[in-house]
């Protein structure tokens, strides 16, 4: 069977891995590691991004008194964890095949040094057949440094591995033009990358153990199709769907968003998906802003500087902002905050944001 995608990041959400009741739908998860390994044998390399921590820990563990809601979900996650991933290590071995844990953090994504480390550990996985299962470390991230929720960190991924396509399991078909308990709505077969407004379509209700929701779903898709990459969002729970996406020609229900044409460069696609990590601010002047936002790619000079807000290291994302306070996107600086500031207006030295590591919104 030819497949369409090489190497694809998988993301399973909560919902498809877990019983109504809670518990762990070992059997569906048994499915979908024999549909990637039918996958892997065929030569297609996956990188699986797998939720279910929290929600498989919650039949473990009885707290004796109630907790607030950020110990409940540490103490759900480390239990919950070592058992999701006792269970994958089990059923890929059943297929002879080796995985991996890679947890990770809204942090590591914010250091070039970091984000280039973890990027190397999946590439040093895959080059030794080994299935990289990635989940947020959700026993140290929490509140502010959290990921939106498993879909934003699966958009990370993607773009950092340069994948060919990133599949989203759910536990619904794909995106409806409505209500999906409405019989009058249909899912949408095709969006074409970042160009059409969801919003109208997507409720802001969630399943039962997912976190973030169809909408924070739908913004990853369109900004990682954006950056040249599939997207599809599918129904998890239905048998052989892996295979049934892949297979060319597919005709397979689900939503699939159409990759921009454009190469971005892999500096750029770390840069735009970093606004998050944004450790400062430096507020341009008018002429700046037209050279940036022009036609020639120009790099950010401190001449045109009227002011630098927060705290910083070199290498650091910083968001560049105009008179009128607005964002105009995010870059990576060259300057540490201390240096910047006593460098402000000066001529001839080198850019505070070199173009290679600009992204404007
Ligand atoms: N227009 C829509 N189309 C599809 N699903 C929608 C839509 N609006 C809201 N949803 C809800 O989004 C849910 C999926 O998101 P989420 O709960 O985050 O799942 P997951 O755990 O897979 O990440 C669906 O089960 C559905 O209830
Ligand atoms: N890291 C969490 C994932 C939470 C989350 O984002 O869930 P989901 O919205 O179902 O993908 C866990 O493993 O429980």
């Amino acid at each position: 069977m030819a497949y369409q995608f090489k190497r694809i990041a998988v993301k399973i959400g909560s919902n498809v891995l877990t019983r109504k009741d809670g518990s762990l739908d070992v059997t569906r998860m048994s499915a979908l590691v024999d549909q990637i390994a039918e996958l892997h044998r065929k030569g297609v390399e996956v990188v699986l991004i797998s939720s279910g921590a929290v929600a498989s820990g919650r039949s473990e563990v009885k707290p004796g008194k109630k907790l607030d809601a950020v110990s409940a979900r540490q103490l759900y996650s480390a239990v919950g964890q070592a058992k999701l991933i006792n269970r994958y290590f089990e059923l890929f071995r059943e297929h002879k095949i080796a995985c991996g844990q890679v947890l990770t953090t809204k942090e590591n994504f914010g250091s070039r040094t970091h984000y280039l480390n973890q990027k190397h550990c999946m590439e040093v996985m895959l080059d030794n057949n080994v299935i990289p299962i990635v989940n947020e470390n959700d026993t140290i991230s929490v509140t502010e440094l959290m990921f939106t929720d498993n879909d934003e960190l699966s958009g990370l991924i993607a773009t950092m591995m340069g994948m060919d396509a990133l599949i989203i399991l759910s536990n619904i078909d794909g995106i409806y033009n409505g209500n999906p308990a409405d019989p009058a709505s249909t899912v949408i077969r095709e969006i074409d990358g970042g160009k059409q407004d969801l919003s109208e379509y997507v409720q802001t209700s969630k399943s039962s153990f997912g976190r973030g929701g169809m909408l924070t779903k739908c913004n990853i898709a369109q900004k990682v199709a954006d950056e040249g990459i599939t997207v599809i969002i599918a129904n998890g729970k239905k048998e052989n769907i892996l295979p049934q996406l892949l297979v060319k020609g597919s005709t397979e229900i689900c939503t699939r968003f159409i990759p921009a044409a454009k190469p971005v460069s892999s500096v750029k696609k770390w840069i735009a998906h970093s606004e998050g990590f944004a450790k400062g601010e430096i507020h341009i002047n008018k002429g700046t802003e037209e050279a940036l936002t022009g036609p020639r790619a120009t790099s950010l000079l401190l001449v045109g500087v009227t002011a630098i807000k927060g705290e910083f290291e070199k290498n650091d994302i910083i968001k560049i902002v105009n008179e009128e306070g607005i964002q105009l996107g995010v870059g990576c600086t060259g300057y540490d905050s201390n240096e910047a500031k006593k460098l402000i207006g000066q001529r001839d030295i080198k850019p505070l944001v070199h173009y290679d590591y600009l992204y404007l919104d």
